[in-house]
């Protein structure tokens, strides 16, 4: 069976052993009720209430407690479709948190066969604790989840918390926010202002400032991680004025604020269109006000099988709606340009750490290369398709764009207009270097140019390991297994128990000794402000960069070794790339 005949198998076992770990299913139960083990399990605090949590078996560990679907935020329906989040009011009576939630409403195409599940009324998030807790209170890691800001999930058949929790030193929050057209449509104004999923994570901070310390942890050491479109988040959160003091420690694995698919250019037409889909009429012409009324009113699956309309070729892009840029104003996430903050320096500084994985372009390759019929579509328009698939700039002329596309063809393809075993890792390197590597870099770039990073210094790792379970195989029906390296979201396997999507690890494997070794890298960041043997590096500063035109930074790196596994350190990065890149997109650095 492959992993996705396992991961239908996991589904049904990991919601059976969910349900035998329910020990009621009422959102309210009685205090007096509850058997004394139990009575341990509630929490209660001044703004939040009561809530009745549940013990969760650990991986390494025995047990810890969960405390599961958790709203922060009143239901974004109806009226409130499309609006501001607004505040969750103190919870009455003793609200029973042992049952996750289903996640935000998403049409998921990052799997070969999009589906829509979830939930619009999807605004909780979940804490967990270790059950026997050092007196002081714990750092608290906030979890940012990816999904190209259409898909994801915070829930722990995915976003599992066991192996951080079998630390012992650490608090985890997971929380949901709203996804695709309901997350991020806008008409760029008041109407639908936008960025609802990002004003979601916001809440859910502030959620974590006035009630953490009940939970036992320190609303002063807050790390906020994500990975992907939420390592992309975590980035934007150092860029909104909004989130200021909602944490002091930052992750981006594998995103970050100035990649492609970060920010819309063109949201109000697109909301037209989106109306337009669902047949609404008049939608080119009404009022942006009457745009939004009609909008709040189409029903849900109607509006998510919209975006289907929006794409140029199969799933492409995958990301339409995304973060924008909003008029100043008091409740604006964000009212600059990430490229221009990124370039002037203008955000807060703190502790950050980076991440990346070599086959990043994976996350669209997988899929492409591996269905056939899909990927003779792709070669028999091979150019233009590519072309759109890049995000050249709107302002590109004709001639920009042919010399932008004769150095890709180059360099990438070595002038072959085919996606084929022969040309595949240019394809995979393409899409990573346009898509992360470059951004990544630039981010690194400006952020040394700009904070004294002796005060608020700069990590970075690689995940280089190739073990037993990718996510490739989840980007693809076909059985991929080890074909394409460490592909995006590798990482995320490490980090995080994924009963939904994969089998566990043997407890005495190398793999469960790289899940420990790889939880207490990013635990020792979120009690300190550096990374397990952050001693072996030299700091990343300006001058380092630059006396490295062909490298970067050291970095950890964290690979196959004849015993197992082992962290290394590397100054190795695909900067003759960046460098394209640069020339491509007219981000010229001085060296
Ligand atoms: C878990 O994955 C994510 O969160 C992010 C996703 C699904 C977006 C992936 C983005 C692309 C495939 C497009 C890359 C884009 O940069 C170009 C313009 C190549």
């Amino acid at each position: 069976m492959n992993h996705r005949g396992n991961a239908l198998l996991l589904l049904l076992l990991s919601m059976l052993m969910m349900l035998t770990m329910m020990p009621s299913m009422l959102s309210l139960v009685s205090a007096t009720a509850l058997a004394p083990s139990e009575k341990a399990l509630l929490v209660c605090g001044g703004s939040l209430g009561c809530l009745k949590g549940v013990y969760m078996p650990g991986y390494q560990s025995k047990r810890f407690e969960a405390f599961l679907g958790i709203p922060y935020a009143l239901p974004p329906l109806g009226e409130l479709r499309f609006s501001n989040p607004k505040v969750m009011p103190k919870l009455q009576g003793i609200y029973n948190a042992s049952v996750a939630k289903p996640d935000c409403i998403q049409k998921n195409y990052l799997m070969p066969t999009p589906l829509i599940y979830g939930d619009e009324d999807c605004l909780y998030l979940n804490v967990y604790r270790p059950e026997r807790r050092l007196p002081q209170a714990l750092p608290v890691m906030v979890y940012i989840h990816g999904g190209g800001f259409f898909s994801g999930s915070a829930g722990p058949a995915v976003t599992g918390p066991e192996y951080l929790m079998d630390t012992r030193e650490v608090i985890l929050v997971t929380m949901a926010y709203r996804l695709g057209a309901l997350g991020f449509l806008s008409t760029e104004d008041a109407a639908i202002p936008g960025n609802f999923g990002l004003k979601d994570q916001q809440l859910a901070l502030r959620w974590v400032q006035r009630n953490i310390k009940a939970f036992g942890g320190d609303p002063r050491r807050v790390t906020i991680f994500g990975q992907s479109a939420g390592g992309v988040s975590t980035h934007l959160h150092m860029l909104s004025p909004k989130s200021e003091g909602l944490f002091q420690r930052v992750i981006s694995m594998s995103g970050t604020a100035n990649v492609p698919f970060a920010i819309v250019d063109n949201a109000l037409a697109q909301a037209r269109r989106t109306a337009e889909l669902c047949d609404v009429r008049d939608a080119q012409r009404l009022s942006t006000v009457k745009l939004a009324r009609a909008l709040r009113a189409v029903d849900v699956n109607t509006l998510l099988n919209a975006g289907d309309g929006l794409k140029f070729w199969d799933v492409d892009h995958m990301t339409n709606f995304r973060p924008v840029v909003e008029s100043p104003g008091p409740d604006a996430f964000l009212s600059t340009h990430p490229k221009h903050l990124l370039a002037e320096g203008n955000y807060r500084a703190v502790p950050w750490l980076l991440g990346t994985v070599p086959q990043e372009g994976a996350v669209r390759v997988v899929n492409i290369m591996e269905n056939v019929t899909l990927r003779q579509d792709f070669n028999s328009r091979f150019d233009e398709l590519l072309q759109e698939l890049m995000e050249f700039p709107a302002h590109f002329g004709t001639a920009k764009l042919e010399q932008s596309m004769e150095l890709i063809l180059d360099e990438y393809f070595q002038q072959q207009h085919e996606v084929n075993e022969s040309t595949v890792q240019g394809f995979l390197d393409l899409i990573s270097d346009r898509g992360f590597k470059q951004p990544l870099y630039n981010a690194i770039w400006h952020y040394v140019q700009s904070v004294d990073t002796s005060e608020q210094p700069l990590y970075m790792y690689s995940f280089n390991y190739l073990g037993p379970l990718s996510y490739a195989s989840i980007y693809t029906s076909a059985n991929v297994t080890n074909k394409y390296g460490v592909v995006h979201c590798d990482d995320l396997i490490y980090l995080f128990r994924s009963p939904m999507l994969f089998p566990d690890f043997a407890r005495n494997s190398t793999e469960a000794k790289i899940i420990a070794s790889f939880v207490d890298y990013f635990v020792q960041f979120a009690k300190t402000g550096k990374p397990r043997h952050a001693e072996t590096l030299a700091p990343c500063s300006t001058e380092v960069l630059k006396s490295r035109p062909n490298g970067i930074c050291d970095y950890q790196v964290f690979e196959n070794a004849e015993d197992g596994f082992a962290v290394n350190v590397s100054q190795e990065f695909r900067t003759r790339n960046v460098k394209l890149w640069d020339i491509i997109l007219d981000e010229p650095k001085c060296f």
